[in-house]
This record gives C-alpha cells, sequence and structure tokens, in this order.
C-alpha cells in the first residue's frame, strides 16, 4: 500500500519508528512533516495527509500527536476523510471493518511503540466488509453533504 504519513512535534519522535515498520511491511511511506522536532500546530499535517488520501494519491494515512484527537479531528474536517483515533487494536480493526476508516491516528503521549505497532498493524490488515455497514457509511457521507455545502 501507498501510505501518507504526518504528526506534530509530540508525534514527531514515534513517526520514524512507524515509518521504518511500515516499510518493513512492504509498505510505501511519505512522510509530510513536520521535519523539525520544533513545537508545531497538528491541524496542519493532519489536513495534509487528508488531503492527500481524498485525492487518492495514497490508500491511506497515518497520524501521530499527543493523543491523537487533534490531529484526528482536524483530518475528519476534510469531505471524504474517516479518521479513527485508538490507543489499542480491537478498535483499530473494526474501524475498518465496520466504518472503512481511511486514517489511523493515535498518541504518543498515550501508546508505547509495540503498541502502536500492533494498532497499525491490525488496522492494514482489516478489510471493510460492506453489507449492513455500506448502508451506514453512506449516511455518514450524506450528512457531510448536508454540512459541507
Ligand atoms: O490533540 C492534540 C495533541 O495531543 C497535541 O500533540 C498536543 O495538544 C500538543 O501539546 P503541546 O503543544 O503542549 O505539546
Amino acid at each position: 500500500m501507498k501510505i501518507a504519513i504526518g504528526s506534530d512535534h509530540v508525534g514527531f519522535e514515534l513517526k520514524p519508528v512507524i515509518i521504518e515498520y511500515l516499510k518493513e511491511l512492504g509498505h510505501e511511506v511519505e512522510d509530510f512533516g513536520p521535519y523539525t522536532s520544533e513545537r508545531t500546530d497538528y491541524p496542519k499535517y493532519g489536513k495534509k495527509v487528508a488531503e492527500e488520501v481524498v485525492a487518492e494519491n495514497f490508500d491511506a494515512g497515518i497520524l501521530i500527536c499527543g493523543t491523537g484527537v487533534g490531529i484526528s479531528i482536524s483530518a475528519n474536517k476534510v469531505k471524504g476523510i474517516r479518521a479513527v483515533v485508538c490507543s489499542e487494536p480491537y478498535s483499530a480493526k473494526l474501524s475498518k471493518e465496520h466504518n472503512n476508516t481511511n486514517i489511523l491516528a493515535f498518541g504518543s503521549r498515550v501508546v508505547g511503540i509495540e503498541l502502536a505497532k500492533m494498532i497499525v498493524s491490525e488496522w492494514l490488515n482489516a478489510e471493510f466488509e460492506g453489507g449492513r455497514h455500506q448502508n451506514r457509511v453512506e449516511m455518514i457521507k450524506e450528512i457531510e453533504k448536508e454540512y459541507n455545502r
């Protein structure tokens, strides 16, 4: 898969570890910043990665900030994005199977390296089940249309 990744200053140290892990799994990864550890603002990177995913330049996005919350909220403001913030693998897997999430976020102040890798792996290995879940995802898109005029 082609994966876009981004963080803020808090996620900056965990990001290269996850990039390396993704490469080991055979994925192609592009880092959308930041490129220094200087304090910055997570909405910039949430937006950038979200735009890349919506434009279909990448198959999926991964975002890391302190909690994963701010950066996932930012990504979710981009039409077409369903970003999930996870601190355990069960929700990561189900978020793909049921909600067809296209961005995974987590917090480097919340999860350690090995748990983060497990979350990433479960999310990437899971597949959207469609069926009854398809209609619910369509309903989410309808909400998006209603409020994105
Ligand atoms: O949801 C927001 C993230 O956790 C940020 O990483 C966090 O707010 C950054 O905080 P600070 O600027 O105090 O390092």
